[in-house]
């Protein structure tokens, strides 16, 4: 039989006896009450235990708290059924389960902080595993405290279950907002299974506290068997079919993170507050590990932002770089040239400097490309590319970029037609003293030529009719027998300019 047609068979026929039983009120009701929670938490451990065993590896951690959490109920239920057997007047100071309810809450909160994933959030974790055990701690002393003392008076009672409350409400809480942060699908399916249980703990609980003490029927006995119940049904649904519509966005998820850690430590100093009149050195020591906690769990996560955004501004160098230069010579790449283009045409309209603009051509590569291959072209770009920066180097600031294909261009701000003539000059003897051997040039080595346009100091001009007549001068410099240079002259004749090849 399947699982999920077995759980409704299971739990209903559990359900009905409880019932029969706390409506007929025979002798013993409440041991009959008590076996009868026992048995229907035994079937809901054996559904817990067959998806622990079905989980994945790094799942497991959380299936086997919750497991041991409802273990933990299961001895508390065990004493429970114990002690009302032993005084079936009812006294909880002989076989108390505080102890056991207590861990079960530990237990839950502690899978509700596990977080395995990175160190920040392994580091995270073992602080809030250290809050909650404090939590888990003073609620145990205060519930010890009261019941060892004072179970005779009504108003014992009432804080007792109060304080119930508020521990299911804490579980409630600290698995909410994980549930709220959870992203990863697999682990989303383990949180459903807390969240839903963590809430039937806290409502089915306080229902039957609530009623337990003004009224004279046993039936709110059956809120015990519900959180189970529900707990059951959901372990023995294949998939998750609760709360698929929720995702939680990068806001809520920044929200809950940051809201969590507060949560845990507020809850600590609440209860170190309530202690204070009964233990003041407990009190003080729990609002000292509760401040200094969440002090450190801050310090944690600026760390943690803060080296983030020196990875990012890293990466935001990186990518800069990338997006302005070019892989092979490592010179600027075009856009890289304009950028610099834009920046010194603009000095130069108001310093009133004069510009030039020199491109500088590879002559006769695609016979160098054909006769020595792909790479070896490749190779000669990036030797040349490297001569030309280091050559401008020398002359202070000139950007040196690569233009596209074989070619190159250099800015040249603020020096005149004669000093940038003589710089282009020693640019394209460096390519020739490089000595690149090729074959079928006229030199049997690598040259390049350079034509030379200029905005000379105050005219107005514009950038796109520089770098035009830049390239017209080139064509003039082919034209003339390459390996030379030449300057943009309004003569220059159309049949000169044709493009050569
Ligand atoms: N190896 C290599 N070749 C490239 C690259 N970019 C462009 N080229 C080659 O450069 C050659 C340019 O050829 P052309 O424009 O005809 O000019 P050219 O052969 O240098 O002739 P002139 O400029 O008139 O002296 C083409 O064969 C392109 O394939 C590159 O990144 N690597």
């Amino acid at each position: 039989m399947k699982i999920q047609t077995l759980a409704p068979k299971v739990y209903v026929p559990l359900l009905a006896a409880h019932a029969a039983v706390l409506v007929a009120e025979p002798a013993r009701v409440l041991s009959w009450s008590y076996a009868l929670v026992l048995l229907v938490l035994l079937f809901t451990l054996f559904l817990a235990g067959r998806r622990l065993r079905m989980s994945v590896a790094h799942n497991r951690p959380w299936w086997t708290m919750l497991l041991l959490a409802l273990a933990m109920q299961l001895a508390a239920f065990g004493l429970l059924l114990t002690d009302s057997l032993v005084h079936p007047q009812g006294t909880l100071v002989q076989f108390d389960p505080t102890f056991y309810f207590c861990s079960s809450s530990l237990l839950l909160t502690l899978a509700a902080v596990y977080n395995p994933v990175g160190p920040l959030h392994r580091w995270a974790s073992a602080l809030d595993a250290v809050l909650a055990c404090a939590v888990a701690g003073l609620f145990y002393a205060l519930l010890r405290g009261v019941i060892r003392h004072d179970t005779a008076q009504a108003s014992a009672a009432s804080f007792v279950m109060w304080m119930f409350d508020a521990m299911a409400l804490f579980v409630v809480a600290c698995v909410t907002l994980r549930f709220a942060t959870t992203k990863r699908a697999d682990e989303r399916r383990f949180f459903v299974v807390l969240l839903v249980f963590a809430w039937a703990e806290l409502v089915f609980p306080a229902i039957h506290n609530r009623f337990i003490l003004s009224s004279e029927s046993y039936l709110p006995e059956l809120c015990l068997d519900l959180p189970f119940v529900v707990l059951g049904l959901r372990l023995s649904q294949r998939r998750n079919v609760w709360f698929r519509w929720y995702r939680p966005s990068r806001r809520v998820h920044l929200v809950t993170g940051g809201i969590s850690p507060f949560v845990l430590s507020m809850a600590l100093c609440l209860l170190a507050f309530v202690q204070l009149d009964r233990n003041r050195a407990i009190a003080f020591g729990a609002m000292a590990v509760g401040i200094a906690s969440y002090a450190m769990r801050v310090a944690l996560l600026l760390g943690h932002h803060l080296r983030q955004e020196g990875e990012l501004k890293h990466l935001q160098r990186g990518l800069r770089q990338t997006v302005i230069h070019d892989e092979l010579t490592g010179l600027l790449n075009r856009r890289g040239f304009y950028r610099n283009f834009d920046r010194a045409w603009e000095r130069s309209t108001r310093d009133r400097l004069p510009l030039t603009v020199a491109l500088v051509d590879i002559d006769m590569f695609k016979t160098y490309n054909d006769t020595h291959g792909h790479l070896a072209g490749d190779d000669c770009l990036a030797k040349v590319g490297r001569a030309l920066q280091q050559e401008a180097d020398a002359y202070g600031d000139l950007t040196v970029a690569r233009y596209g294909g074989e070619e190159f261009a250099v800015l040249l701000l603020g020096r005149d037609r004669m000093m940038a003539e003589h710089i282009l000059q020693r640019l394209r003897l460096c390519v020739e003293a490089l000595r690149i051997a090729s074959r079928r040039s006229r030199h049997g080595v690598v040259t390049v030529s350079v034509g030379l346009a200029a905005r000379d100091e105050g005219e107005p001009g514009e950038k796109p009719a520089l770098l035009h007549q830049a390239d017209q001068a080139l064509y003039a410099a082919k034209h003339a027998g390459r390996n030379c240079l030449r300057w943009f002259a309004p003569s220059l004749h159309a049949s000169e300019l044709d493009r050569h090849g």
